[in-house]
């Protein structure tokens, strides 16, 4: 049974702290751009959206400001998520001529009853027909193959760019779950701070995250690698580059992998017992970009003693989840949405 009907133009839409996709059923992932919004304040107006404005971060000229709208998994500023939002549904519905789509939107688990009717309420402002929402562990668990619809417990941990969720999964519910504020951004923070600290040297969150995907990692390498990084020098307040090791950067993001690490044994301790022993058969599975982090499969599996998984394309299970949930959705959550908010 399809969550609208089966011959209707759904989206589903992952409104992430870092990247948003949309999915237009029958079609697959149509948008994937980074959650960014340039802004002319002398008018208030939108100057770019998406690849656009990220590359604007740190260059704009004064009257222009890049701004990532979600922080922390929530929405930090509103009317501009609204407009970005606007912005790809009317991107999917003029190239596709779809007319009003129905939208199912993922948020984060930890996202208050006031900003999810926040987001239904852009959506329908950006002209959605119908707009309704799915939590985004449970969008990431189905869209990794989870069978969240069994009576055997399943575990996910969505390592995002605001929030990592983790969550165990049975008979089409969330049991328990946890939403907590140490992902890629906290990983990006954390290596401008060790740079700091360490060389004098100010560098940019972009450059972090360059150092990050290249060398970084959760779990100490086989073979050492180094990257040469451009800055400022704080003593001299001049241009200067500097070499990183992969051994530096580990100690870098030790401690907000470490909060993840904690994260997973807490969801564990407070699981029932029936459905943890289904997870030591079945395994842990880590979606989201920040599973691509090297090495975090064998710091979980190490410190949790469970098997872990890393999903297969990590950066879409949220999206092709909410996807399918739009197909599924009656199996998950019996609720209809009927013109006015509901859960
Ligand atoms: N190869 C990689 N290694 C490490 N981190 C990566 C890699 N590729 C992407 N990331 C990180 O993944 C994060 C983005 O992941 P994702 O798109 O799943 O987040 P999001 O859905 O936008 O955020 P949230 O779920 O918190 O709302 C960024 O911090 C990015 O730097």
């Amino acid at each position: 049974m399809s969550l609208f009907n089966a011959f209707s133009k759904d989206i589903a839409i992952d409104l992430g702290t870092a990247n948003t996709l949309v999915y237009l059923k029958g079609k697959g992932i149509v948008i994937r751009e980074p959650s960014v919004v340039a802004i002319n304040t002398e008018n208030d107006s939108v100057k770019a959206v998406g690849e656009e404005a990220k590359q604007m971060i740190g260059r704009t000229p004064g009257h222009i400001v890049a701004i990532r709208p979600m922080k922390d998994g929530v929405i930090a500023d509103f009317h501009i998520t609204q407009s970005m939002l606007k912005y790809f549904i009317r991107q999917v519905s003029k190239n596709i001529a779809i007319g009003k789509p129905r939208v199912l939107v993922s948020v984060p688990s930890g996202t208050t009853e006031v900003e999810e009717r926040a987001v239904i309420e852009a959506a329908l402002q950006a002209g959605a027909k119908l707009a309704k929402i799915i939590e985004e562990p449970m969008a990431a668990a189905i869209g990794a193959g989870l069978p969240v619809g069994e009576p055997t417990g399943s575990m996910i941990v969505n390592i995002g760019g605001g929030t990592t969720e983790i969550a165990i999964i049975s008979l089409g519910g969330i049991v328990t779950s946890k939403s907590i504020r140490s992902a890629g951004d906290k990983f990006d923070e954390a290596i401008v701070s060790y740079v700091k600290r360490n060389y004098n040297l100010a560098i940019g969150l972009r450059t972090a995250e360059e150092v990050k995907i290249s060398i970084g990692s959760a779990y100490p390498m086989e073979t050492e690698e180094s990257m040469q990084i451009r800055g400022r020098d704080l003593v001299s307040g001049l241009p200067k580059t500097i070499q990183v090791t992969s051994t530096e950067i580990l100690e870098a993001l030790r401690e907000p992998v470490g909060a993840i690490i904690e994260g997973v044994k807490s969801t564990l301790e407070k699981t029932p017992p029936e459905l943890a022993s289904d997870i030591m058969d079945r395994g842990i599975m880590v979606s989201g970009g920040g599973a691509n982090l090297k090495g975090i499969d064998a710091l979980i599996r190490k410190e949790t003693g469970m098997p872990v998984q890393i999903a297969d394309t990590p950066l879409d299970c949220v999206v092709m989840g909410a996807g399918k949930a739009l197909e599924q959705y009656e199996q998950i959550n019996n609720s209809p949405y009927n013109g006015k908010y509901r859960r």
